[in-house]
């Protein structure tokens, strides 16, 4: 409810995609300005940044929240906000996710939400961890993830909801659902994600030993689709765009709501019970434990 709330006021606050360029009131302007100018779109909030092209129908969302784009309350919100706008644009069709950050394309789920905090902030929490899942997932927006670095846990589980994956050739960079690893349990609906990209065999190992793989065993398993060098990944993920959206938009989206549509079923029809199992797992001073020596380990790992 507060995630719902949070949206309308942001919602009611902020224009969006910002009006075409006032240029021509100022006299004799290019047309060929005047016309790039409608056809780009900006929009910029703290930790999210949009441009949308008109021309191609595609917006490219930027996560610019450092240290390292964590999918804090906040960094959500604003997330689910850009995404409601862009879903309710029709004349946004294809939607690329990638961070502006080096090196990170998402470290996943903010440690900080889930320790050391009140129950109810925890729901809350977990509410927009689940409103930003079922978002993407059942959006009807061709999305495509530009993974330009390392993405862990809720990183990936982001990048599993689009429709394509492409991450950049730098054996630096990791993905994968890593959360046995901080002591944690990825949620039935992760797991349900990811097994409908890997299969049943891969995920349970994976989940059961934290797996991060490079980016070239992540191909190998087909958690991500394509792998590039850093500089080719924009214009890879355009090309890809282009093909996914060149197929009828209304058998594209029947066909994605036919294969997902019953992971989705499932999560909705247990989304308050998963929230109060997520409070009183997350609570536990056990879980409260293993966070807090994973967060001490980052640290020392920085050091
Ligand atoms: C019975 C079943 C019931 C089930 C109920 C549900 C159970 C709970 C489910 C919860 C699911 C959780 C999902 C998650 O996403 S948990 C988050 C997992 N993420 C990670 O493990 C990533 C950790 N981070 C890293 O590995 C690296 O930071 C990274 C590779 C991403 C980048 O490395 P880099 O060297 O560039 O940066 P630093 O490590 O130096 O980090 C910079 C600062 O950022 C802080 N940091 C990093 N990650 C996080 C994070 N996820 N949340 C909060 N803060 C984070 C890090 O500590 C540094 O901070 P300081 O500058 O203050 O030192």
């Amino acid at each position: 409810m507060a995630l719902r709330a949070a949206l309308r006021t942001k919602c009611a606050l902020s224009g969006f995609l910002s009006q075409p360029s006032s240029s021509s009131r100022h006299g004799r302007v290019c047309a060929s300005t005047v016309l790039a100018a409608q056809q780009r779109s900006n929009s910029t909030s703290s930790k999210i940044s949009v441009d949308f092209d008109q021309s191609t129908g595609v917006a490219v969302m930027h996560m610019k929240s450092p240290p390292v784009n964590s999918l804090s309350l906040d960094f959500l919100t604003e997330f689910c906000i850009s995404l409601e706008k862009l879903e309710m644009d029709k004349s946004c069709r294809g939607l690329i996710i990638t961070s502006s950050l080096p090196k990170v394309f998402s470290a996943g789920l903010d440690i900080l939400e889930m320790y050391g905090k009140s129950p109810e902030s925890c729901g809350e929490f977990w509410k927009a961890v689940q409103e930003m899942w079922l978002k993407l997932y059942s959006s009807n927006m061709v999305t495509v993830a530009a993974i330009n670095g390392s993405s862990p846990a809720g990183g990936c589980l982001m990048s599993l909801t689009c429709d394509y994956r492409i991450m950049v050739d730098n054996p630096r960079y990791s993905i994968g659902l890593n959360e046995t690893q901080l002591g944690i349990v990825a949620p039935f609906w992760f797991k349900d994600t990811m097994a409908n990209t890997v299969g049943h065999r891969i995920t349970e190992m994976a989940l059961a030993l934290g797996m991060l793989y490079s980016p070239a065993e992540a191909l190998k398993i087909g958690l991500v689709d394509q792998i590039v060098p850093e500089e080719k990944l924009m214009s890879t993920a355009e090309q890809a765009m282009a093909k996914w959206l060149a197929i009828p938009a209304h058998a594209r989206q029947l066909t994605k709501s036919m294969m997902r549509k019953p992971t989705v079923d499932r999560m909705t029809s247990k989304r308050e019970a998963d929230v109060q199992n997520f409070v009183s797992f997350i609570t536990k001073d056990a879980i409260q434990n293993s966070l807090r020596v994973y967060l001490e380990m980052l640290k020392k790992r920085k050091a």
